[in-house]
């Protein structure tokens, strides 16, 4: 909501009731009101200087860079007040205007909760240059720590500036279970909780960032409301907003249908990877085993009640059994091929927080792939069948114009340059 229409709502109810009081007082009183509002709403705007945030960043400098992400470079800085940020500047794919990009980022910025990476305020100067001044998190993404090898490492400081790194032992299966507890509840609040209930669509081990109690952040909330799609030829905006190969719901990437149940899979495969510190996107199968993904393996494994054998080694001695054959149980439950039988977020929150003496089994994953179409093409479907439909030559017929759009989409960055490897597939984003 604007200021104005803020203020005038507000006011309502003072107007009614100005006939039993003496004009005077009343209007003085309505100024006194209408000043402290708009301080609050000038407060709620959170719109940064650019000076000051160039200053914070000494001048957008590549010593203070943390890194380069696909909508663009993120800096290190510190602002006036001593508060530590990390400052986002958006690449010039948002189709928005300045204005619309002002009231998507001042909702953002209401969304407040303790695992998702809190947006501080935001900055639109000029044309094109719009920035995101996020809480710093001085932890490292957990994809750098998941997937790192053991390769020597000194002890770490809580601070990534002196290059050290952390071990993926490090991350013990204690603090792996409060990542996974920590997200679930983030991704719940974003779904159901937060004024403005919003799908990630990009969930996945990169956007988890850790802080110096290892406390999980979701990073990267609402870019798809910052950046909506283009259709204007940029395919890396729109590859990016649309989902990360590994991570995307079958139904979403072969249909472009996108529900909450999208980021529940794409939870669901996180959990199986923080279980086993494989990565699903470059998932190479144990030699006992011919399964072509992660999913596929662990679903394997839980048939046959060897749930154990998909835990990263590097976490075995401080693993607890239970707890690990219940994370591989939510993985598979969030990643099954029909998004109807996917629990939402709030159950999922619910199981990890209480013993559930009834839990139900999970069915088959649905794997958006070559092999997953060649089945259900030769073979009649035996997996998911109804998320196969999938065209090779790009020409399936999705029902909806967003569909349309993401199938295009997927076709586009294909010709341009991700091939999705192991499953064959168009893909929006390599890893
Ligand atoms: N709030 C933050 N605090 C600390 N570091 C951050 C913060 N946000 C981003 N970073 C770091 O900045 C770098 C770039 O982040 P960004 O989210 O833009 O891209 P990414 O996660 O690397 O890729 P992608 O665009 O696919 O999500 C990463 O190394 C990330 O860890």
């Amino acid at each position: 909501m604007k200021p104005r229409e803020f203020l005038e709502r507000i006011a309502r109810p003072f107007t009614s009731s100005s006939s039993r009081r003496g004009a005077g007082a009343e209007r003085r009183r309505r100024e006194e009101e209408e000043a402290d509002l708009e301080a609050i709403a000038a407060r709620e705007q959170r719109a940064f200087r650019y000076e000051a945030l160039a200053t914070a960043t000494k001048g957008f400098s590549e010593k203070q860079k943390l890194g380069q992400g696909g909508f663009g470079p993120v800096y290190r800085g510190r602002l006036e007040d001593g508060r530590e940020v990390a400052v986002k500047r958006l690449g010039a794919g948002s189709r928005q205007g300045a204005r619309e990009f002002k009231n998507e980022a001042t909702l953002l910025s209401r969304v407040q909760h303790r695992n998702v990476v809190n947006l501080i305020g935001y900055c639109a100067h000029g044309a094109d240059d719009k920035l995101l001044v996020y809480e710093y998190v001085p932890n490292e993404s957990l994809d750098k720590i998941l997937f790192s090898s053991s390769s020597p490492a000194t002890s770490h400081s809580g601070s990534r500036s002196d290059g050290e790194r952390l071990r993926r032992s490090e991350l013990t299966w204690p603090r792996r279970h409060e990542v996974v507890v920590g997200v679930a509840r983030g991704l719940l609040y974003l779904h159901e909780d937060a004024h403005t209930p919003i799908i990630h669509r990009d969930i996945k081990a990169s956007n988890i960032l850790l802080d110096d109690r290892w406390l999980p952040k979701i990073a990267d909330f609402g870019m798809a409301r910052l950046f909506p799609e283009a259709g204007d030829g940029r395919s890396h905006v729109q590859t990016r907003v649309a989902g990360t190969n590994g991570y995307m719901a079958p139904e979403y990437l072969m249909h472009g249908a996108l529900s909450a149940k999208a980021d529940v899979f794409s939870f669901g495969v996180l959990v199986l990877e923080i279980v086993s510190g494989r990565k699903n996107s470059s998932f190479v199968p144990p030699p006992d085993s011919d399964a072509d993904n992660l999913l596929d393996h662990a679903w394997r494994l839980y048939r046959k009640e060897r749930s154990m054998e998909l835990l990263d080694a590097a976490v075995k001695s401080s693993a607890v059994q239970e707890q690990v054959e219940l994370l591989v149980r939510i993985g598979l439950l969030c990643v099954q091929a029909d998004p109807r039988t996917r629990p939402d977020m709030k159950r999922v929150v619910i199981i990890l927080s209480k013993k559930q003496s009834t839990l139900e089994e999970p069915t088959r994953p649905g794997v958006p792939g070559s092999r997953y179409r060649r089945r259900s093409y030769g073979s009649g479907g035996t997996r998911g069948s109804q998320y196969s439909v999938g065209s090779t030559s790009g020409t399936s017929s999705p029902s909806t114009s967003h569909a349309s759009s993401a199938a295009s989409n997927a076709m586009t960055t294909t010709s341009s340059t991700h091939t999705m490897r192991s499953q064959g597939l168009p893909s929006h984003r390599e890893e």
